[in-house]
């Protein structure tokens, strides 16, 4: 039988003919399976057999479109367990038939195989139990089915290894079936990976002898007419290690069962190898992108069952499988030891050295690998900043008080992952010193190889059935259930996994990995180890961050590398995609450089504005924040980068080198004590302010706000309750003097009426109502007098109502925020009025502007000192007065409005666009969208100028304007809502 010799030239290959096995190898996986070879025979063969040939047969692969299949980019799961839609199933099998006949073809085109080739089809077996009996072991033996499983795959192989090995069998059995079983344990275990070459023979022949279930399908070489094999999942054969061989005489539906499930078309454990083999396969020409993401990417990318052993996981842990990439140290062996195709990247470093520009510079130019990947923590002293988790896990392991539950937890970028593997990886480390995990003894290198079946990601499973799960575990091992993103676990795989912790049989971890501990049910985080990992030190980022930079030659000054730590907050992930990207750029990396790629306002500008603020220079703080926010800032990040400059200035961190002169408030250097005492008050403006920030819509106005309220208090009088000392929360100025609350909104420093409606929210003290205020209402006018009054406006009849049956409650947060007793009036929003916003109605009849829809009164009843004589401002109060016109109107009332307006009083047109130009010039302008309280204080001449340019007939008119000018808001000089 035609298997038969396949078997027979892989037994001899694997005795160390290798060259003409490979001779005969036309796909990609061979690469992998010379490798393979090479690998574990132990790295004695002689290698580069025949490299002429070799290289010729890689150039034909690198002209193979075979290579890639396109399939492979769409997002395909990496590997998927038992539990599964049937819908996923049938199209991954789809797609991996599709691919397994472009390979067919492919090869066929090649004319290096046949109609019928041979496909080892491991990874497609399911094992279940039989009644055979195997090696006359009493233990229940396994048939294998025909069946897509991805365990079964490695399960099949780690069953040969144990056969092979002479010990006992792997056992297949579902967790259950453990459960019934109390497991012996054994330390007889040999691992095929290390024994000497010698053993290979028996160890084959004791594979054989048992029967796996493994299928090939072999192949008659056209040309040669000598057979080949045609390993699509060739490394699913991961030493050589022979299958008892199937034909699947070419059926496709056995092909495409021959391509196990990595959903990319390649073989279930392609892509952990073919990341291994990257750079040769680069080298080629290729990419060989399979759907491969980094870790990041892997969040919520799937919402199918995602069960793997660590081979499995490799969409999440590429790099788990490159550590000859980042630990040359450790891989030297195996570089050298290339043949064949892979000798060509061998060649290289033979022939330059190894570590040769030249090869260095090809190595450089075609990985893709991420910092991130490269340079994933791979034992608990690469750890960073998570000393306490480190050192009590390690010692878990030393001690071997290893629990069963144990959940990771902390903000993103932490380390999490990183650790869980970690430990994983040392639970299951046959090393005999202390630092586990080795890196070096088989598990390791096993897990490595991504063929560690003892340690399992799950990404966030939907569905996991615990209990028809097959396993196998090997005596003295661990089986690590490490539960990525639990999270976003479903409520049956948390049934299932309290069911299964109850009576989960001996040596079983499981890892849940999390960023917070709430999601999670209490039945199990109280079941757990809970080890928190906290946000990284800037230090320690900055460290990581220097050593990457330093190992990548990349050129990044000191200050730009802090820079990058403290807006990665925390997380060294975040930090370093932020190198790399900045890497790309290939200059020398600079402070400007870096702020500018992650949208940041150089420290100049920002104490620039900081300066203005501070010096109370109202028209240039809001007009520089403007040009700054043109730079398409967000208002969030600036207030925390001021906060930040702020904190290095008090700290004596911040460099006041350039630009000192143009600056009134650091000036003087160095900063007085009051100085430095306005500073503090500035950084607990800024950061009371950021709450408000963070939920109103209108960010802008609240940044604006903040800004404003940086300046020394005498020029911004607020009322106690928003003034910098103050925080909103304070408790109710139930003594305070309303006529100095009066007196403290005034125009220069009056809250928005936003800011007085979230401040009166926050002392509502019943929660729900408060998110009903929020939601609902809103304020229509406030007229702060003798007798202050509020109008409140409500989208619906219903929200009046219910409001109103709370009437005290909001009466009693009003008064607390305006010191004062209030009237309060509650009415409904008229839907049609909200088309009119932007058109306001100015209109005598006061009854009309009660119905026009939103608005925002505040009464004035004093002006500033500061800015008006106190003679004018009598006269402005009597001329209110005798007008009943106590109100600026505040809202979406424009300019062109005050024109129109103007235009009704008998202006001509021409005169009231000169007015307004005028105005625009020396105010500031307001966005439309913009209804905020932006001051603004016209000075005296411009304001006599103003008007005496307007001969107006009504004084009010002319005190009206005079306020819209000092107010920097369009006014009307209507009478408020009764
Ligand atoms: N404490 C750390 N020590 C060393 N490297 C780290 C650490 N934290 C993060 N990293 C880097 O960030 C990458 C991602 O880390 P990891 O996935 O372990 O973080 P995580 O906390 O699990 O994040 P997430 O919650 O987003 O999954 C690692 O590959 C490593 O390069
Ligand atoms: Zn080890």
């Amino acid at each position: 039988m035609s298997t038969r010799v396949a078997s027979s030239r892989i037994l001899k290959d694997s005795n160390g003919d290798i060259g003409e096995h490979l001779r005969n190898h036309i796909h990609l996986t061979n690469c992998i399976h010379l490798k393979n070879h090479m690998h574990n025979n132990n790295k004695q063969i002689p290698v580069l057999t025949d490299r002429s040939l070799l290289m010729r047969d890689l150039i034909v692969l690198q002209r193979s479109r075979s290579l890639r299949d396109p399939s492979a980019s769409s997002n395909s799961p990496s590997l998927i367990g038992d539990s599964k839609g049937e819908d996923h199933m049938e199209e991954r099998r789809t797609r991996r038939r599709r691919s397994v006949d472009r390979n067919v073809v492919k090869k066929s085109s090649l004319r290096l195989s046949s109609s019928s080739p041979i496909f080892v089809n491991f990874g497609t077996s399911k094992v279940t139990p039989s009644d055979e009996k195997l090696d006359g072991s009493s233990r229940k033996s396994y048939r294998v089915e025909d069946v897509n499983e991805v365990y079964s795959v490695d399960s099949v192989k780690s069953g040969s290894k144990n056969s092979v090995n002479n010990v006992n069998e792997a056992n297949f059995k579902t967790l259950s079936d453990q459960l019934n079983e109390v497991l012996g344990d054994s330390d007889d275990l040999v691992y095929s990976n290390v024994l000497p070459r010698g053993n290979a023979r028996s160890k084959r022949r004791k594979f054989r002898g048992t029967k796996r279930a493994g299928r090939a399908v072999s192949v008659r070489d056209n040309a040669g007419n000598s057979k080949s094999e045609m390993c699509i999942a060739s490394n699913a054969v991961p030493r050589g290690e022979k299958y008892e061989e199937e034909v699947a005489e070419g059926r496709e539906e056995d092909m495409s069962r021959a391509v196990p499930k990595n959903g990319c078309g390649m073989p279930f454990n392609w892509s952990s190898i073919h990341n291994r083999g990257k750079t040769f396969f680069d080298i080629a020409g290729r990419s060989l992108s399979c759907g491969m993401s980094d870790s990041k990417g892997k969040k919520g990318e799937t919402d199918m069952p995602m069960s793997s052993d660590s081979s499995s996981s490799f969409t999440k842990t590429e790099h788990e499988a490159t550590p000859f990439l980042v630990d040359s140290g450790n891989n030297e062996g195996w570089v050298h030891d290339y043949s064949g195709e892979l000798g060509i990247f061998a060649d290289d470093l033979l022939k330059n050295g190894k570590d040769s520009d030249y090869g260095k510079k090809r190595r450089n130019a075609q990985r893709h690998f991420s910092l991130t990947q490269k340079y994933a923590p791979r034992t608990f002293r690469d750890l960073v900043g998570q000393n306490l988790v480190m050192q009590a896990l390690s010692n878990a392991v030393a001690k071997q008080r290893v629990g069963l539950l144990y959940v990771f937890h902390g903000p993103n970028g932490t380390g999490k992952t990183s650790c869980a593997r970690i430990f994983a990886r040392a639970l299951n480390c046959h090393s005999m010193e202390q630092s586990k995990p080795c890196g070096r003894c088989s598990s390791c290198v096993s897990y490595d190889n991504g063929k560690n079946h003892n340690i399992r990601e799950m990404g966030p499973v939907k569905k996991f059935d615990f209990d028809n799960m097959r396993i196998s575990q090997q005596k003295r091992q661990h089986l690590v259930f490490i539960f990525d993103d639990c999270d976003a676990m479903s409520t049956d795989s948390w049934n299932a996994l309290s069911k299964v912790v109850d009576r989960a049989p001996r040596r079983v971890a499981f890892i849940l990995v999390c960023s917070s501990l709430d999601v999670l049910p209490h039945i199990i985080v109280s079941r757990c180890q809970k080890f928190f990992f906290p946000k990284l030190k800037d230090a320690d980022i900055i460290g990581s961050l220097q050593r990457i930079a330093s190992k990548e030659e990349i050129d990044i000054d000191k200050e730009a590398l802090k820079l990058v730590a403290s807006k990665s907050d925390g997380s060294l992930r975040d930090a370093e995609m932020t190198l790399e990207q900045l890497s790309l750029l290939g200059t020398r990396i600079s402070v400007p450089l870096v702020q500018e790629m992650v949208g940041l306002i150089s420290d100049e500008k920002l104490v620039d504005l900081l300066d203005l603020a501070l010096s109370a220079d109202t028209v240039n703080t809001v007009k520089s924040l403007r040009i700054i926010m043109e730079t398409s800032v967000e208002p969030l990040a600036l207030m925390s980068q001021l906060a930040t400059v702020i904190t290095d200035i008090l700290a004596g961190s911040y460099d006041f080198a350039k630009d000192q002169c143009r600056r009134k408030f650091f000036r003087r250097q160095p900063l007085t004590k009051e100085d430095m005492e306005k500073l503090r008050k500035a950084l607990k403006t800024l950061s009371e302010s950021e709450k408000q920030l963070r939920v109103s819509n209108d960010k802008l106005t609240w940044l604006t706000a903040a800004l404003l309220q940086l300046a020394p208090e005498q020029q911004y009088l607020l009322p106690p309750s928003y003034s910098a000392d103050a925080s909103l929360n304070r408790t109710p100025l139930t003594d305070h003097d309303p006529s100095k609350v009066r007196q403290e909104f005034s125009c220069v420093n009056r809250p928005s009426v936003e800011e007085i409606w979230l401040a009166v929210i926050e002392k509502v003290r019943v929660n729900s109502l408060r998110e009903f205020l929020y939601k609902e209402g809103k304020i229509f006018s406030i007229s702060i007098g003798s007798a202050p009054t509020v109008q409140l406006m409500f989208n619906s009849p219903l929200a009046k109502s219910t409001a109103e049956n709370f009437n005290d409650h909001i009466l009693r947060a009003f008064e607390a925020v305006l010191g004062s007793p209030v009237t309060l009036e509650m009415r409904t929003e008229l839907k049609k009025d909200w088309k009119n916003v932007g058109s306001w109605p100015l209109q005598d009849n006061g009854e009309r502007f009660r119905d026009s829809g939103r608005s925002e009164i505040i009464e004035v009843g004093d002006e500033s000192e500061s800015t008006m004589s106190r003679a004018r401002r009598k006269h402005l109060e009597a001329s209110l007065n005798q007008n009943q016109s106590q109100s600026i109107v505040r809202g979406k009332v424009s300019l062109a409005q005050v024109i129109k307006q103007a235009e009704g009083n008998g202006w001509s047109k021409s005169k009231a666009v000169s007015i307004a130009n005028k105005l625009e010039q020396e105010n500031l302008r307001l966005e439309p969208r913009s209804r905020s309280l932006i001051c603004w204080k016209a000075s005296r001449s411009t304001r006599r100028k103003i008007s005496s340019r307007l001969k107006i007939r009504r004084r009010v008119r002319l005190h009206s304007l005079l306020k819209l000018i000092s107010c920097g808001n369009y006014l009307s000089t209507k009478s408020p809502p009764r």
